[in-house]
């Protein structure tokens, strides 16, 4: 049977119940289950299920953590360097990090995202604070995305403050979690954004004074429920990331795809791993050497999936502007300088409409 944008979804599963009752929630607008079903030629030809490819490339990190030999550094620096050319996403491998900090997060993050709703309407954003929890995408988007996220800045009270309002006595060991992810997380987004540098034969210092623990980087856990019509939605529709680089976890479940020479590659889930992905405003840093590429989340109709996503941002009053050294008369600048906060939110409000919202920012030929 053909599906139209009126078709309705049964609304009999708990994911549509759960939605139904998100949207029919006093602090939202009004929206029905059609919300969800995405016009014909802009949804998902497929469900996420069983097709991964293992085609993008992986880097295992160790040698660049360890060495003190510059030569070592200098081959990861090469094949990470590669990657964001050619692909704008890799994996790393062996990286370091305790496993069971992912999963001590993960474990946290479930736990939020089984409380009742109006539990989790208590850690909501607004209209003036993105940060929060939020389900079903932002309104002012096309369409809504079966997805709930709780968004954060990476910052420990302001953590412990989200954890505090939805459980006054049981925030501790989840604003334990999650900062001790976001600290780490920070770590290794500076020395995944050296090595990108030193790739680019430039100073791997150059930016660092412009990121800090206290800066702008960010959180954002995705919750995709199971859906019963995964084909004619998205957990997250196709977008690119804002910021320098993206490290992703996702679970075992799968769902995430990247955009390669036009055809969408469903990224195979790997314990231990990150996924690494470069964001619009490294593209902007890179002159376009390094791509921002698109991505998207399917979801699925059996099984609900966590990715946890952090998102490597400079402090607000950075300038983004092309490298100088990455400048020539041959490849003059690309983009005009912009402040991040300037960026951020100009793409708050652009990137669910337009897909290319980093294109507003360049140089008028
Ligand atoms: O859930 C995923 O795999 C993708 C998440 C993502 O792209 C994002 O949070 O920006
Ligand atoms: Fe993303």
């Amino acid at each position: 049977m053909p599906i139209t944008t009126r078709s309705t979804m049964p609304s009999s599963t708990p994911a549509a119940e759960f939605f139904a009752a998100y949207l029919q929630d006093s602090v939202t607008q009004k929206l029905d289950l059609n919300a969800f079903v995405w016009p014909e030629g802009l949804r998902p030809e497929t469900s996420s299920g069983g097709q991964f490819s293992n085609d993008v490339p992986e880097i295992d990190i160790s040698a660049a953590m360890l060495a003190k030999n510059e030569g070592v550094r200098a081959a990861v620096a090469a094949k990470i360097s590669k990657a964001a050319k050619e692909w704008g996403f890799f994996r790393i491998v062996n990286h370091g990090l305790p496993p069971d900090m992912m999963s001590r997060a993960e474990r946290q993050a479930h736990k939020f995202f089984a409380l009742q709703l109006d539990q989790k309407m208590r850690a909501a954003g607004s209209s003036s604070n993105p940060f929060g929890y939020a389900a079903a995408g932002p309104s002012r988007a096309i369409m809504r995305s079966w997805h709930e996220t709780l968004y954060m800045l990476c910052n420990h009270a302001r953590i412990d403050n989200l954890a505090n309002k939805v459980w006054p006595v049981l925030a501790f060991h989840c604003s334990m979690a999650l900062s001790d992810y976001t600290t780490a997380m920070n770590k290794l987004g500076l020395q995944l954004l050296e090595l990108l540098l030193q790739g680019l034969g430039v100073d791997r210092n150059k930016l660092t004074r412009h990121y800090s623990v206290e800066g702008s980087s960010s959180a954002r856990i995705n919750f995709y429920p199971p859906c019963p019509k995964p084909d004619v939605t998205f957990g997250l529709p196709p977008h690119t990331d804002s910021g320098t680089l993206t490290i992703l976890h996702q679970d075992a479940v799968g769902g995430l795809q990247v955009c390669r020479n036009g055809k969408w590659i469903g990224v195979q889930p790997k314990p231990n791993s990150f996924i690494v992905n470069i964001g619009d405003c490294l593209q902007v840093w890179s002159n376009n050497i390094y791509k921002s590429v698109e991505h998207r989340a399917l979801v699925n109709s059996s099984r609900a999936r966590m990715s946890l996503a952090f998102f490597y941002n400079p402090t607000d009053d950075t300038i983004v502007a092309p490298i100088k050294e990455l400048t020539s008369a041959k490849t003059p600048a690309v983009y005009k300088p912009f402040s991040w906060a300037e960026y951020r939110l100009y793409a708050g409000t652009h990137k669910s409409k337009v897909l290319n919202a980093i294109d507003h920012f360049k140089v008028r030929q």
